[in-house]
């Protein structure tokens, strides 16, 4: 068997351009020292630490550019294909991948980038001093695949150009950025796709304004393409103005009326302000008034006010129908013109603005103000999604955004308890009142005081349509009736697109923000997202945010336990899901995970061992005398355990089912155990990993939390398991494997030492039902109201769940365990030896006689 691990393996494996230049580029080497000029001014533009404007580096890079690029340039990328096939000592190992015949530029080690002329692959070392702004830059224009430490791999795909311009970036300022940047010229392929890509990118916007759905662009010949088509020209509503032409629908953006900076709340801009005003310098802060915050924003990246077309005479614009709005969406997508969705809400008059402003004590974190910068970046408010690591603070970034926007705002989550997570928050970090935040879920059903205000429900309660109470009925009157500023969608990965499109087009909201941490489904629904909310506007690196103190350094391992004679024998026999049971419940995993509680308790730390098996995790804590919470545990012992858990130094260790996955904050937690698992969700994984990232104490000296994933040596977890890693091993954790744990045997007290004892816990396990041993069966008790489940409750129907579709694929593709690098070798040994098993034990014969006279009545 072969098991692939860490992350440098993984970014080599990934990273076609590994070996060194043939001789030919040895020829073409100029003396490095010559370049040195040119290097010192790379890396002098963009001080390390500073944060990046792209037109202006551009600009800077244009200026210090030098004739040789462009001779480099022609040659390398106008290559035949002979040159191209030349044959060095070690192309034929690297085949396709070969591309030694890339020209490299002389002065090419103070360069970071490499890009691959095939498939727009852009790796970038990570370890060069201009590496912190190239990541900035590379953020906005491309997709991150993989960012272990030294070696980053990034990808340049259509939506990630999409969302490149949306943020304001320019065509020739991407492609002359990038070569700037690049060890190897552009390649032609690769220029000719972004202007390609950007071409109609970001030309058309849909703007919401005075409560009319406007269709905008600077390029008249665009519109005049989009009203060729029939269904755009249909949805077209006809105004006195705009009946003639285009030009005479010419809609002038109104001019915003008060010149100034529009501030997000808690940054450090608004900071300085607040000091100014304070020492009578400046104009008064904003005070969450009407249009006190109707100043000119300067973003932090790269967008300058004064460059945005606010005050453009030329816009044009139609109007059209509000009920057409997702069509024409749709349709703009197939003619390849995506709109960009921005809210001017400085100019809306005609819905009340909301009085919510950051407390005083409220600073947000230099990464959020960067996120919300790009949502910002032009005065208006751009829908989109914001990409932050679990526990570094998405709830506040969407606050911030309602208190800039200061408009209705409403928040869909994944689950009541999350409901009432934000709305804590929003009393925690935010001036709003009691009354001005109401909650909308299976049990509270409330609305808000006034003409504005902050409605917090779950997509499920919004979006089901089927067996609604009365109560339910009157609420969503109420959500659909009116206009919203601003519309929130926590853990948008998750939510099923249908659903998602039945909120987007039943609510009316001028601007949606989408919050994740694991833009990764292992569908294909992510592209979707793009088309119903809006593109990535920002997504931060892990790794950077850990070395900030922002979120807490973990160390991950995965423990092999090897399976004792008799579970192995008994797992060779069984169907899957009996599988599943055996390889939880081994004994050696038992007293793997009894040593690393011993061990942590020792150092002081707070436990949280994770089950997605409930059989497996009442059994675990019950045997090792630990408080347990799964979906069949009440609201009040819940809260109990929690409770202790925090504050209590008796209880160091609780164990968790799924139910604790997402939306748990317990701080105090710094290590974590899984014993079980939902397949090889990479999300899970992630989200798991999620709580301990939050741990209080992340910025004492050399502290380190600590993720253990228990697995079953030779079993399909170990499949799994390297599958569920994936996502974090591509964020720039290393998975480090153990195989033995020092003392272990030692160990006073241990569980199952005996192999009566170990095949007594086999008995048990046999004997579990079928319902037991399905990792699935912890949903019945309604555990959503803890995780980021949705239940039965949130559908407002006790007892049932949300039709189900059927879709066609293996088991192993929809629980993500395709692409494995874990591989099985010889399967047939396996199955010889379970037909040569030894003969069971006397208790399994008198089990096996009862199986099968139980399958035999059940035939008959
Ligand atoms: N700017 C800030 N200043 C102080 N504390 C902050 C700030 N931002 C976030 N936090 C704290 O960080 C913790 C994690 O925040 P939050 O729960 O919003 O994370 P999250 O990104 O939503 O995580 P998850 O995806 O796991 O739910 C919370 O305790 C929150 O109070």
């Amino acid at each position: 068997m072969v098991g692939k691990r860490g992350a440098e393996e993984l970014g080599d494996s990934s990273y076609p351009f590994k070996r060194s230049r043939n001789t030919r580029d040895d020829d073409d080497f100029v003396n490095v020292d010559d370049d040195a000029e040119n290097s010192a001014a790379d890396t002098s533009l963009v001080p390390r630490g500073a944060t990046i404007k792209f037109s202006a580096l551009a600009r800077k890079l244009a200026q210090t550019r030098k004739p040789k690029d462009t001779d480099d340039e022609k040659d390398g990328t106008a290559l035949s294909a002979r040159q191209r096939k030349q044959d060095s000592l070690v192309s034929h190992i690297f085949m396709d991948l070969d591309f030694s015949w890339l020209h490299l530029k002389p002065d090419h080690s103070s360069r970071p980038l490499w890009i691959s002329p095939e498939d727009g692959h852009i790796i970038l070392e990570a370890f060069s001093p201009i590496a912190e702004q190239a990541q900035d830059f590379l953020v906005a224009i491309s997709e991150p695949v993989s960012r272990p430490a030294f070696i980053h791999e990034y990808k340049l795909t259509s939506y990630s150009l999409y969302a490149a311009v949306s943020v304001g970036l320019q065509t020739e300022d991407i492609i002359e950025v990038l070569n700037r940047l690049s060890k190897v010229p552009v390649p032609e392929s690769i220029v000719s796709f972004i202007r390609e890509r950007t071409l109609s990118y970001g030309k058309v916007k849909l703007v919401l304004k005075h409560n009319k759905y406007f269709v905008e662009s600077n390029h008249p010949e665009t519109l005049q393409v989009l009203l060729k088509d029939k269904m755009i020209r249909e949805a077209r509503v006809h105004t006195q103005v705009a009946d003639n032409s285009i030009k005479a629908a010419t809609f002038t953006t109104s001019k915003a009326p008060v010149k100034g900076n529009l501030v997000i709340p808690g940054t450090r801009e608004a900071e300085k302000k607040k000091e100014e005003a304070a020492n009578g310098k400046g104009p008064t802060p904003a005070a969450g008034g009407a249009n006190t915050d109707a100043e000119l924003f300067t973003s932090v990246v790269g967008v300058d006010a004064d460059e945005v077309d606010e005050d453009d005479e030329n816009v044009h614009a139609f109007e059209i129908d509000d009920a057409k709005i997702d069509d024409v969406k749709k349709r703009c997508n197939e003619l390849e013109y995506p709109m960009l969705e921005e809210y001017d809400f400085r100019n809306d008059t005609v819905n009340a603005n909301l009085d919510i402003d950051l407390k005083p004590s409220t600073v947000i974190r230099p990464y959020q103000e960067t996120s919300l910068s790009k949502m910002f970046g032009n005065g208006r408010a751009r829908s989109g999604i914001i990409v932050l690591p679990c526990g570094a603070g998405k709830t506040l970034v969407g606050i911030t955004a309602a208190c800039t926007i200061k408009k209705s705002c409403l928040v869909l989550c994944t689950s009541s308890v999350s409901v009432m997570q934000w709305k804590q928050q929003f009393m925690q970090w935010s001036n709003i009142t009691d009354r001005q935040v109401a909650v909308f879920t299976a049990d509270q059903k409330e609305k808000f005081a006034g003409d504005s205000g902050i409605v917090i429900s779950t997509y499920s309660m919004v979006a089901n349509t089927h067996n609604r109470s009365h109560e339910s009925k009157k609420m969503m009157e109420f959500l659909t009736s009116r206009e919203w500023g601003f519309i929130l969608l926590d853990e948008v990965h998750v939510v099923p697109a249908a659903m998602f499109r039945k909120v987007v087009t039943t609510i009316k909201a001028h601007s949606k923000l989408g919050l994740t941490a694991t833009l990764v489904r292992e569908d294909d629904k992510i592209a979707d997202l793009n088309y119903m909310i809006g593109p990535k506007l920002y997504e931060a690196n892990w790794m950077d945010l850990a070395a900030k103190g922002h979120i807490a350094n973990v160390q991950c391992a995965e423990v092999w336990c090897p399976m004792t004679p008799e579970f192995y024998r008994e797992y060779l026999r069984e169907q899957s899901r009996k599988r599943m049971l055996l390889y939880c419940m081994n004994p050696r995993k038992f007293q793997a995970c009894q040593f690393l509680i011993k061990y942590h308790e020792d150092r002081g730390d707070k436990i949280i061992v994770f089950s997605d098996n409930v059989f497996a995790l009442e059994a675990y804590a019950k045997k090792l005398k630990k408080p347990y919470i799964h979906g069949g545990t009440g609201q009040v012992e819940r809260m109990r355990i929690l409770q202790w858990f925090q504050h209590s130094p008796d209880v160091q260790t609780i164990f968790l089912s799924k139910v604790g996955d997402t939306s748990i904050d317990l701080p105090e937690a710094t290590c974590l155990i899984q014993i079980s698992s939902h397949f090889g969700s990479r999300r899970q994984e992630a989200q798991r990993l999620g709580r301990i990232l939050r741990a209080k104490r992340r910025n004492d000296e050399g502290f380190n939390a600590f993720f253990y994933s228990l697995v079953s040596k030779d079993t399909q977890e170990m499949f799994y398991s390297t599958k569920r890693q994936q996502f974090l091993i591509d964020q720039g954790y290393a998975f480090k494997v153990i195989t033995h744990l020092d003392g272990l045997e030692t160990l006073g007290g241990l569980v199952y030492k005996t192999r009566d004892e170990q095949i007594e816990l086999l008995s048990s396990v046999l004997l579990a039902s079928e319902h037991e041993a399905d990792p699935g069966t912890d949903v019945r008790a309604g555990e959503g109201d803890l995780a980021g489940t949705i239940t039965s409750k949130d559908f407002g129907v006790p007892g049932k769940m949300p039709g189900v579709q059927r879709t066609g694929g293996s088991l192993t593709a929809l629980s993500g365990g395709q692409h494995m690098s874990y591989v099985e070798q010889n399967k047939s040994a396996n199955k010889k030896l379970a037909r040569e098993a030894a003969p069971r034990h006397k208790l399994f014969a008198k089990r096996d006689k009862e199986a099968a006279a139980a399958r035999k009545a059940s035939k008959t």
